[in-house]
């Protein structure tokens, strides 16, 4: 995020406190008086509860702390009174602890802002994807460049540490890969990037790759803060899928968030932390609105208040729990109920997870982060395959029917792939069958890495792929298709008896705003996939609906 971003959200940030401490005196002159008035009229304690337990949970996220403590020892104070009613001399106890809360703003210290700002997903730098190559066998160097280059890498090979220094100095790169023995050099690969680390105030994310496979070789690569080590010969497209992992961190789509809370300052306050931090965020003061917003929102992680008007929190999890779709999303209680029984037993009650209130700025930040990182893990396990991580049959048939109804409403044109590795029989039997899973998931890589974030790709058969391109007129798939199709084609793999090459086939079918079924589209793809095989393979077949095509079968 950019200093201009952060001071606005400081502003932000500083306009809820302000507006919080405006309106304090009104809400501790309001539980003073509910206090008074419980003297007189029982009936009144549910609501004298809830205003302590909000001041509890939220004076602590403003500044006011000891304000906070003070409301958490009075609500100690009040809680089984509704079963027992009080004795007199507990009665003028929470009466004299209400009248304090009204007083504490006299002579109250300002609240204390924030010391220190969450860490913040967007103060990464653009991903460039530079890597350089610290190699001292320049044909393993060729080899890897040209396929780092076609999977859109850009690569500076240098053949030993020294050199590739002054240029990390001078350039840092996105990765490094590097070599872990090399002839003639004083020190050695990890050696030297440990040094080159220890001086950089970001460690820079170290691949190694090595003849060696012993535990010195990768205790001294993990000391150079090695995010990967691959024993040659190297299995490329696995080295690709660790660059890409970490890529990912940084190009991930923001985490979504719903929060749930009838605290309308407490929540905007967590609102924009968390979108400070990169993230989605909605927010629903009444709980009726869930259904409708987890429909439309899709959320990761659902921040719940325990106490809400109309229900419980923990009444509203078993509500989302009782939808089978949103069994991976993860829902955390953040309440300032302090009461562990109750923290177990809303636990059970359908959420993961309690984070109590007040809670500070980083800790809300960091649980919510890792929450939905676990949220997306297991959506990724439900929905991905696991040799190629791209989407399973399922899930891409689902996408592709919603793709062309929202194109179909919207009239713009969306182009379908279906892809297909040529004589795929022959290599599984000729290289081996691990070979033929190489290849694979170098196509699955490619296809991720030359598809734009809004596309989808799945893998719909055994070698079979399809990806959807939304928006995407035939002339501009159909470039992009061949020109994959092309980069694919120049791939080198390594079998079991030499190196050798593959080919795909792939039928194209635009369709420009007609309503559509997905399954006539899929039809149609593989027409053109099976006329692109006719022909001679290793082509794109291209067809397009339009207003003349008989859609009727
Ligand atoms: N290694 C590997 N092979 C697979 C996988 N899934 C399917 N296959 C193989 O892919 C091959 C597909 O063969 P065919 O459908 O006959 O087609 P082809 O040999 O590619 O020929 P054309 O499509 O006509 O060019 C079969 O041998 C399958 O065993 C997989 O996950 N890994």
């Amino acid at each position: 995020m950019s200093s201009d971003k952060k001071a606005i959200v400081a502003q932000k940030l500083k306009a809820l406190r302000d507006e919080y401490r405006q309106k304090l005196p009104q809400a501790l002159a309001h539980i003073s008086n509910l206090a008074n008035e419980y003297l007189s009229d029982e009936t009144v304690l549910p609501s004298l509860k809830q205003q302590v337990h909000k001041l509890a949970g939220s004076a602590g996220t403003f500044g006011y702390s000891e304000l906070s403590q003070s409301a958490r020892e009075l609500e100690l104070l009040l809680q089984g009174w509704e079963q027992q009613p009080p004795g007199e001399q507990e009665r003028s106890k929470a009466l004299k602890h209400a009248r304090a809360l009204d007083q504490f703003l006299q002579g109250a210290a300002e609240p204390q802002s924030p010391t220190s700002y969450p860490s913040f997903k967007g103060d990464e730098p653009e991903v460039d994807r530079l890597i350089y190559l610290v190699e001292d066998d320049t044909s393993l160097a060729e080899e890897l460049s040209a396929t780092l280059n076609s999977f859109g890498y850009r690569v500076r090979h240098f053949t030993s540490p020294s050199t590739a220094e002054p240029a990390i100095v001078e350039r840092r790169p996105d990765f490094l890969i590097v070599d872990v023995m090399f002839a003639g050099e004083q020190r050695q690969g990890p050696d030297s990037i440990q040094q080159i680390q220890e001086n950089m105030a970001d460690p820079l994310p170290v691949v190694f790759i090595s003849g060696r496979d012993d535990f010195d070789a990768y205790l001294g690569a993990v000391r150079a803060g090695a995010v990967g080590y691959f024993v040659k010969p190297l299995d490329i497209p696995q080295l690709i899928d660790c660059l890409e992992a970490h890529l990912k961190l940084h190009q991930a789509e923001p985490y979504r968030v719903l929060i749930v809370d009838d605290d309308v300052l407490l929540s905007h306050h967590y609102r924009l932390l968390l979108e400070s931090a990169g993230m989605r965020v909605e927010t629903i003061q009444d709980p009726r609105k869930v259904l409708q917003v987890m429909r439309e929102f899709h959320p990761e992680v659902v921040l719940l208040d325990l106490n809400l008007p109309d229900c419980r929190g923990y009444e509203l999890a078993q509500l989302i729990r009782l939808h089978s779709e949103w069994l991976r999303v993860v829902i955390a209680y953040l309440s300032a109920e302090q009461d562990e029984y109750r923290q177990i037993q809303a636990i059970r009650n359908g959420g993961e997870d309690f984070l109590t209130k007040p809670i500070s700025d980083m800790r809300l930040v960091s649980a919510v982060a890792v929450r939905a990182a676990r949220s997306r893990q297991l959506s990724d396990a439900i929905d991905r395959d696991s040799l190629t991580g791209l989407l399973k049959h399922a899930r891409i048939k689902e996408e592709i029917a919603l793709e062309l109804e929202r194109a179909a409403r919207q009239g713009k044109p969306v182009s379908l792939a279906m892809i297909d590795l040529d004589y795929f029989k022959k290599v599984n039997d000729t290289y081996g069958h691990g070979a033929g899973d190489k290849v694979i998931r170098a196509l699955a890589q490619l296809l991720r890495q030359r598809l734009r974030k809004t596309d989808s790709v799945g893998r719909y058969g055994g070698e079979e792929f399809i990806a959807l391109l939304p928006d995407c007129d035939a002339e501009s798939a159909y470039t992009l298709l061949d020109s994959i199709r092309e980069n694919f084609a120049a791939l080198g793999f390594t079998g079991d008896s030499g190196v050798f090459n593959v080919t795909l086939s792939a039928g194209l079918v635009t369709v420009n705003g007609q309503k559509t079924d997905g399954e006539k589209a899929v039809n149609i793809a593989d027409k053109a996939l099976y006329a692109a095989k006719s022909a001679g393979r290793n082509q794109v077949a291209a067809t397009e609906v339009t207003a003349q095509t008989d859609l009727s079968d």
